[in-house]
């Protein structure tokens, strides 16, 4: 049949456009017809045009460049396959990790075969180099650091000689601030557009005016521009109801993420979940609180974490076993919030804001992937619901604080309570100095002054368990910028004095609850010695801001 009940085209009606190797895999994986987007890109008179496409999150946009990028490869005669002919660049390793399995499965039928490569941090680099240096990497998926570590030999840098086709996934995450010096740096070290024509394309779900003038780079004056997204459409999955449930005060997040998880599985008992945190940090507290240590899990779900902190073998092997598993609740930071495709996922948890306000729509589209239905909730405090009035354009609902006839039966806060006493003292700390750099980073998003900042943050260490307000070295508070504000504790000086928490200097009051005493309820840890200024420095860039994803940035520097 050519076209399904939903009106999908059959993938049968490209013979003679796609080559019978790319359409025999397609088969041999079950695709057989065409979803929109792949519909719209696959139908365009020709697959060699440059192009911006845009499509909702877990619509199909992988298949919908390597397939017109492996077409073009399979077209030239005589293809050097020990040259690289088509360029993946992705933000995280897992994504270019998952680019290649998909890319594997695509070339299974083509003879002789046509290797897909992976050049990503954290992997064994001289394996992976000396592997694409020696064998015939026609493909090679990467994320920039890796890459323009690569590209600093002049062996490597030949490899890129016959390059045909360069595409962006997450395209607008590759060409923002964070990354746009680090591709700008691979480009000038492969052949350039001019002089060897290769064909760009970037795909995304979501497509900000500020990527517009960085799109030149790798797109020519007159790429096509291809979208399923309405242009006054939000491109969130409409499959997907979204709610938010405000809660009274920070203290009740984390019972009320019991709850809202209980309850969930009450209803489900075979979930699986995705819950995205602030920082790393915050996203490894959560997994002791719920899994590793404090066990606040709903009984027989299994517990996972993947954020950036884990070793490379660590996110590996997550990855594989909750994409593998069809039960199971993963704590995450945004490492794997955009491009992840986990089978199945019925709920995914935002505990308070993302970053980016696009963010949003790409953790939301960690479900509801391929036309299946999900739930997404958010959990927010008082002094985070601006993220929900701020974007009235996105589908959240606010039907008031988490209500389920079965939340009574559950004793969140004692279960919560019992939990965090199990929880390393360190963890809790480590998630405090994350998610002060976070408040601080979206500071003027809070309406917030320093002050506000860090009372703010200091009621978020009460609420993860915290015995006191954690010390911080002076490096650390000068990098963060928030040398001389009260409410901090800093190591060799003690409390930081100044206005109570509430008052003008504070920032705008966010909490009716008065102030608890000149240390917000906390004793102070005068003396005690953090675990060391380098690792907090590192840990507050990393854990603020655009958290979890490849550290481009300082690579891009060297
Ligand atoms: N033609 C098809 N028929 C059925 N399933 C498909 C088809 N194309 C892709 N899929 C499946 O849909 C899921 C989502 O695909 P993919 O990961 O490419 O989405 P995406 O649009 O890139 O999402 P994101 O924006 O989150 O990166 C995958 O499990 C994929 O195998």
């Amino acid at each position: 049949m050519a076209v399904d009940d939903g009106g999908r085209v059959a993938y049968a009606q490209l013979t003679g456009k796609l080559k019978p190797q790319l359409l025999q895999a397609l088969e041999s994986s079950g695709f057989t017809h065409m979803t929109p987007v792949q519909e719209k890109v696959l139908q365009l008179p020709s697959l060699t045009q440059d192009c911006l496409v845009q499509a909702k999150t877990g619509t199909g946009k992988t298949l919908a460049f390597l397939l017109p990028a492996l077409q073009k490869l399979l077209e030239v005669k005589d293809l050097d396959r020990s040259s690289v002919g088509l360029l993946v660049l992705a933000p995280t390793r897992e994504l270019a990790q998952q680019i290649v399995d998909e890319c594997d499965k695509l070339t299974s039928a083509c003879n002789p075969p046509l290797e897909c490569h992976i050049a990503v941090g954290g992997s064994k680099r001289k394996f992976h180099m000396d592997k694409f240096l020696k064998k015939s990497p026609a493909i090679l998926v990467a994320t920039p650091g890796r890459l323009i570590d690569y590209l600093t030999e002049d062996a490597a840098r030949q490899k890129f000689a016959k390059i045909r086709c360069v595409v962006l996934d997450e395209a607008d995450r590759m060409l923002d601030a964070g990354f746009a010096p680090a591709l700008r740096q691979i480009l000038e070290q492969i052949p350039s557009k001019a002089q060897a024509g290769w064909q760009g394309m970037c795909f995304s779900a979501t497509v900000p005016p500020e990527i517009q003038k960085m799109l030149p780079m790798v797109l020519n004056k007159d790429h096509v521009r291809i979208s399923t997204i309405d242009e006054n459409e939000v491109p969130t999955v409409e499959t997907v109801p979204q709610r938010v449930y405000p809660v009274p005060s920070v203290d009740d997040i984390l019972p009320t993420l019991h709850s809202v998880l209980s309850c969930a599985k009450a209803d489900n008992p075979a979930l699986k979940a995705v819950i995205f945190c602030s920082t790393a940090r915050h996203a490894g507290l959560l997994y002791h609180i719920f899994g590793h240590s404090g066990e606040a899990a709903p009984p027989k779900l299994p517990v996972f974490q993947m954020q950036s902190r884990m070793s490379q073998t660590q996110r590996t092997r997550t990855v594989e076993e909750f994409k593998a598993t069809d039960r199971g609740l993963l704590f995450a930071s945004d490492v794997v919030g955009r491009g992840m495709d986990f089978p199945d996922i019925d709920l995914v948890v935002q505990v308070g804001v993302p970053s980016e306000k696009d963010q949003y729509v790409h953790r939301v589209g960690r479900t509801g992937r391929a036309g299946k239905g999900g739930k997404a909730v958010m959990i927010l405090a008082p002094e985070e619901m601006w993220f929900v009035k701020s974007n009235p354009e996105f589908p959240i609902k606010n039907e008031g604080p988490f209500n389920h006839p079965k939340a009574a039966t559950y004793p969140s806060a004692a279960i919560i309570q019992s939990a965090l006493a199990k929880v390393p003292q360190q963890t809790k700390e480590q998630a405090y100095i994350g998610n002060l750099g976070f408040i601080k980073s979206l500071m003027k998003r809070y309406g917030l002054h320093p002050a506000g900042v860090v009372e703010l943050a200091n009621r978020f260490a009460q609420s993860f368990g915290c015995d006191s307000i954690p010390v911080l070295s002076p490096m650390l508070v000068g990098k963060m910028g928030l040398r001389g504000v009260p409410g901090l504790v800093v190591e060799g000086k003690g409390l930081v004095a100044g206005p109570p928490p509430g008052s003008d200097a504070a920032g705008p009051p966010r909490d009716k609850r008065g102030p608890r005493g000149k240390n917000g309820g906390f004793r102070t840890t005068e003396g005690r010695r953090p675990d060391g200024p380098r690792r907090r420095q590192n840990q507050a860039r990393e854990d603020s801001g655009k958290q979890g994803e490849e550290p481009s940035r300082k690579r891009a520097k060297r």
